[in-house]
C-alpha cells in the first residue's frame, strides 16, 4: 500500500476572505515558529490596507484583493492550500453583460445590495420588490429612506474617482441560461447556486464595474412597496396562462415577475438580492456544531465553536456570547476583520495559555458606509434594535444635505444614524460610550447653531 506523507499544522485556517486572512496575520505575528495552514477556495486572498482608526471604534480601511504568494513571502511558516472554486468576477462580468442589453430588471430584496445596485444601474429601467413600507430596512428607518429616494429620482452626480483597489478576475467558463442572479449567499455573490464559494465581495464591490443597461437614461427606478415575489415564469408559461389575456400590456419579456401585490413585470433577469446564508455545509458533516438559528456556527467570547479547538469569524459565525447592549452582529466586512483578529489573538493566547478579554471593538456596533453617494455612520442600536417602547428619537433633516438621527433611551444615547457630511461621529460615539444622562439638554443636542463638540468638550 502507499504510504502517503501527511503534513501537520498547528493552526489551519480555512477561508481566505477578510476574516481568514486577518487571523492567519494575527497568529503569525503572535507565534512566529507555528506552521500555519491556510485553506482557502480562490485563488486570491483578500488583504486589509491604508488601516484608519477614525475614532474609538470607527475605523476605516481598502480591502485588495492580492495573490496569494504576497501573504507566503511575508510569513514564511504560512503555507496556503488552494482548493477548486468558482469564479466571483466571472459572474460579475456575466451580469455586466447581460445588463448592457437589458431595458428592465426586477431587483427583490430591501438591504445593502439592494440599496448599492438600484442606485448605481443606470440605462435600464428598475423595478424594486421590497417587504418594507420604506427603502433599505436593513440599515435604515422611513425617515432615512425618505431622504434618500429623491437621490433616486435625480440624475446621478459625475462619477465618483475610480477605485483603487485593484481587482483580479479568474478565468473560467461562467455557466448561462439563467435569468435570476442571486446576491443571497456568505462567502458568494451573484453566484448561482449554493454551492459557489468565493469571498463575499464588500465595499467598492461595483465599482470598476459598467453597471449600464441598454437605455439612454440614468435613473429610472419604480419602488413596489410591501409585497414579495409570488411566482417568476417565462414567457412561454405567461402565454399559456389566463393572465396573457387579462395583461395584454405585459410585452414580450424572457421572463416575467409576479408580485403579491397582484402587478406582474415582465422583465430581462431578476436579481435576489436577499440576503447571505453562512456557508457552514463542509463543516457540519461528521461533526456535532452548534447552529444558531441565522446558519451561522455558533461562537462564544472567544470566537470558539463548540467543537473544541475549533474557531469561526466573519460571515461564516453567529456571535452567542452575552453581548454588550450597544452591539450587535452584521455580517459586513469591518466585523469580519475584527472576529478574525480576535480569533487568531484567542487561538494564539489558548496556545501561549495568556488570559484573553473581549476585544473591545465588541462593545459598540460602529459602520462607516456609502449609500446614494451620501456618506453614511452607524453607531449602537442605530435602528432602536431590541428596545422597548420608552426610547425617544430626535431627528434633524436638511433635504439633500443631510439626516441625524439619534436614539435615546432612559435619557442616554444609545444609537444614531449620520447620513451626510455631518462630522458629529466622534462626539456622538463618545457620548453612547460613556452614557452620559442627556435629558437636562433636550432637543439642543441636535441644534445646529450650537457646535455641539464644543458643548460636550
Ligand atoms: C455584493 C456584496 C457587497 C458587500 N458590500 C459590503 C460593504 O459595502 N461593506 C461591508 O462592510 N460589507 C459588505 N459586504 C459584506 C462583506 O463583504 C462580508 O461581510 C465579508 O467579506 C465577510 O468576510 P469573511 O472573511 O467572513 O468571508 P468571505 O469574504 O466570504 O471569505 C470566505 C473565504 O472562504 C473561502 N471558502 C469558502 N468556503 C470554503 C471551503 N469550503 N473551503 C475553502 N475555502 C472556502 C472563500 O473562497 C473565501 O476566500 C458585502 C457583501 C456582498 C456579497
Ligand atoms: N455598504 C454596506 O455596508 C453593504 C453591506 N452589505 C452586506 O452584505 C451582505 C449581503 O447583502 P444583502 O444581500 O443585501 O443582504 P441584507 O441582509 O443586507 O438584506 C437582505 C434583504 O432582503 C430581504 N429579504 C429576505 N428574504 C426575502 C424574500 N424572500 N423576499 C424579499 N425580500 C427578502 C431582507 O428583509 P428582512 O430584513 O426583513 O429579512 C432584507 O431587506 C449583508 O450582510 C450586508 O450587510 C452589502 C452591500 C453594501
Amino acid at each position: 500500500m502507499e504510504n502517503k506523507k501527511e503534513k501537520t499544522f498547528q493552526f489551519v485556517v480555512v477561508g481566505g476572505g477578510i476574516a481568514g486572512v486577518t487571523c492567519v496575520e494575527q497568529l503569525s505575528s503572535q507565534i512566529p515558529s507555528a506552521d500555519v495552514a491556510l485553506i482557502t477556495a480562490g485563488p486570491h486572498i483578500k488583504a486589509v490596507t491604508n488601516y484608519k482608526q477614525v475614532s474609538r471604534t470607527l475605523e476605516e480601511f481598502d480591502v485588495e484583493e492580492q495573490p496569494s504568494s504576497v501573504l507566503e513571502e511575508k510569513f514564511p511558516n504560512l503555507t496556503i492550500i488552494h482548493s477548486a472554486v468558482k469564479s466571483l468576477h466571472t459572474k460579475s462580468h456575466e451580469f455586466q453583460k447581460r445588463l448592457s442589453k437589458a431595458k428592465r430588471i426586477v431587483i427583490v430584496g430591501n438591504g445593502g445590495i439592494a440599496l448599492e445596485l438600484v442606485y448605481e444601474v443606470e440605462g435600464c429601467e428598475v423595478i424594486w420588490a421590497v417587504k418594507d413600507k420604506a427603502i433599505g430596512n436593513t440599515f435604515f428607518d422611513a425617515g432615512a429612506a425618505q431622504f434618500l429616494i429623491p437621490s433616486l429620482e435625480a440624475d446621478k452626480p459625475q462619477a465618483a474617482a475610480p477605485c483603487k483597489r485593484p481587482r483580479f478576475t479568474t478565468e473560467e467558463a461562467a455557466p448561462g441560461g439563467s435569468h435570476i442572479f442571486t446576491a443571497d449567499r456568505s462567502s458568494q455573490a451573484y453566484g448561482h447556486g449554493p454551492t459557489d464559494s468565493g469571498s463575499a465581495l464588500g465595499p467598492d464591490w461595483h465599482e470598476g464595474i459598467a453597471l449600464r443597461g441598454a437605455e439612454q437614461v440614468s435613473h429610472r427606478v419604480s419602488v413596489e412597496y410591501q409585497c414579495e415575489v409570488e411566482k417568476i415564469f417565462t414567457c412561454e408559461e405567461l402565454h399559456k396562462s389566463p393572465e396573457q389575456t387579462l395583461r395584454p400590456e405585459c410585452g414580450d419579456w424572457p421572463v416575467y415577475v409576479r408580485l403579491t401585490n397582484a402587478q406582474t413585470f415582465g422583465c430581462d433577469f431578476v436579481v435576489s438580492a436577499t440576503g447571505v446564508v453562512p456557508n457552514t455545509e463542509p463543516f457540519l458533516q461528521g461533526n456535532t456544531f452548534v447552529v444558531a438559528d441565522d446558519g451561522g456556527l455558533q461562537v462564544d467570547d472567544h470566537m470558539m465553536t463548540s467543537e473544541a479547538d475549533v474557531y469561526a469569524a466573519g460571515d461564516v459565525c453567529t456571535a452567542c456570547w452575552e453581548q454588550s447592549p450597544l452591539w450587535q452582529q452584521m455580517r459586513l466586512w469591518t466585523q469580519a476583520r475584527q472576529m478574525g483578529w480576535y480569533a487568531g489573538r484567542c487561538m494564539a493566547a489558548h496556545i501561549l495559555s495568556e488570559p484573553v478579554e473581549l476585544d473591545f471593538c465588541f462593545e459598540l456596533f460602529s459602520h462607516i458606509t456609502k449609500f446614494f453617494n451620501y456618506k453614511v455612520v452607524l453607531l449602537g442600536k442605530f435602528n432602536s434594535q431590541g428596545l422597548g417602547p420608552d426610547h425617544e428619537l430626535l431627528v434633524r433633516c436638511t433635504k439633500g444635505q443631510e439626516y441625524v438621527k439619534v436614539v435615546l433611551s432612559g435619557g442616554r444615547m444609545v444609537g444614531a444614524v449620520l447620513i451626510g457630511e455631518t462630522d458629529l461621529e466622534e462626539t456622538f460615539e463618545n457620548l453612547i460610550l460613556n452614557q452620559m444622562d442627556l435629558t437636562p439638554y433636550g432637543e439642543e443636542l441636535l441644534n445646529p447653531d450650537i457646535d455641539i463638540e464644543d458643548y460636550f468638550d
